[in-house]
């Protein structure tokens, strides 16, 4: 379990996290997603006790992370996967951790072959490393304490799509087990396939958060004519509330087939009429764009 507690960030005059709070449950994962510079990483750097927060609380498994006796045994950890030594060898990496940790070296070789590091490239430095091998050895190091939770910051750069189907499973696995799993991402499509939570967050400030379930049932139905403005203004007469999609497509607040009916009683043809499953894009633009234009006036 992972307790958000109103938690803030100030750098001067600028607020990069501002007063947050969510929780992060065993069995699940949790996507944690927003733009660039959203307040992210720093918020996970107050989490594991890197970056002291101006207000508020953060607490792993009940407690701050600062006070954990082996942390490395509790929360798998996966920041900034470039930070690492250059100069060890992937395997060196590990093994040194395993030491630190008290865990058993045997275990450093059951992750490599987990995140699919050859003995070949364990023996080879960490500044040759690609920047998705060093995110695999990152995985590795977060997960050889054999931790409860993890927390990990946007896991799937630099993976090619094999690396981010084979990191879906394995975050899968973790949170069937009862794990509790936190991960950032500044792009959806990556985290809706395998989050159940989601919290969303732009400038700083939480803009939405629930589960998946819940958050994709506001998205309504995504609709495209050629007559778009007779469409909307068809779908408006009746009650239902039309946004812009795409560029040739609406989002309405009803369901597909009250869409298609109203349309077809227009004698409308449609080029396209599809639930807003798969739309969290769209939320997530839409959640954001206030912020957006807030940025682009300031
Ligand atoms: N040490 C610091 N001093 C001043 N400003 C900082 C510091 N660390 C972060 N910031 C600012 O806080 C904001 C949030 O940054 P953060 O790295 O947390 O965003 P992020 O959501 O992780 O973004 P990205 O997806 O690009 O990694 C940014 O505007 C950043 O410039």
């Amino acid at each position: 379990m992972i307790t958000i507690d109103r938690l803030s960030r100030r750098y001067g005059s600028f607020t990069a996290v501002d007063d947050i709070s969510f929780e992060v449950r065993p069995g699940s994962v949790t996507g944690f997603l927003g733009p660039n510079g959203a307040g992210k990483s720093t918020a996970m750097r107050m989490m594991v006790g890197l970056t002291p927060p101006s207000s508020g609380t953060a607490t792993v498994l009940g407690r701050p992370y600062r006070s954990l006796v082996n942390p490395g045994r509790e929360v798998g950890v996966l920041l900034d996967a470039g930070a690492q030594h250059g100069g060890r060898t992937g395997r060196e990496v590990l093994t040194l951790a395993a030491v630190l940790m008290g865990v058993d070296r045997g275990r450093v070789d059951a992750m490599l072959a987990l995140v699919g590091l050859s003995p070949a490239e364990a023996r080879r430095r960490t500044k040759h490393y690609s920047l998705g091998m060093r995110q695999r050895l990152g995985i590795a190091h977060a997960l050889l304490g054999d931790p409860r939770v993890l927390v990990l910051d946007e896991p799937a750069n630099g993976l090619d799509p094999a690396g981010i189907h084979w990191m879906r499973g394995l975050l899968r696995d973790f949170a069937a087990r009862g794990g509790t799993v936190l991960l950032s991402s500044h792009l959806l499509h990556e985290v809706e396939v395998v989050a159940d939570e989601l919290v969303l967050i732009g400038r700083g400030r939480i803009v939405a958060q629930g589960t998946k379930a819940e958050l994709l049932a506001g998205t309504g139905t995504v609709v495209g004519a050629a007559d778009l403005a007779t469409l909307a203004e068809a779908l408006e007469a009746a009650g239902v509330t039309v946004t812009r999609g795409g560029d040739r497509t609406l989002v309405a607040s009803a369901p597909p087939e009250q869409v298609g009916r109203l349309a077809a009683a227009e004698g409308l043809a449609l080029t396209e009429l599809r639930s807003g499953d798969g739309g969290l894009e769209q939320m997530f633009l839409e959640l954001t764009a206030d912020d957006a234009r807030e940025q682009v006036r300031a």
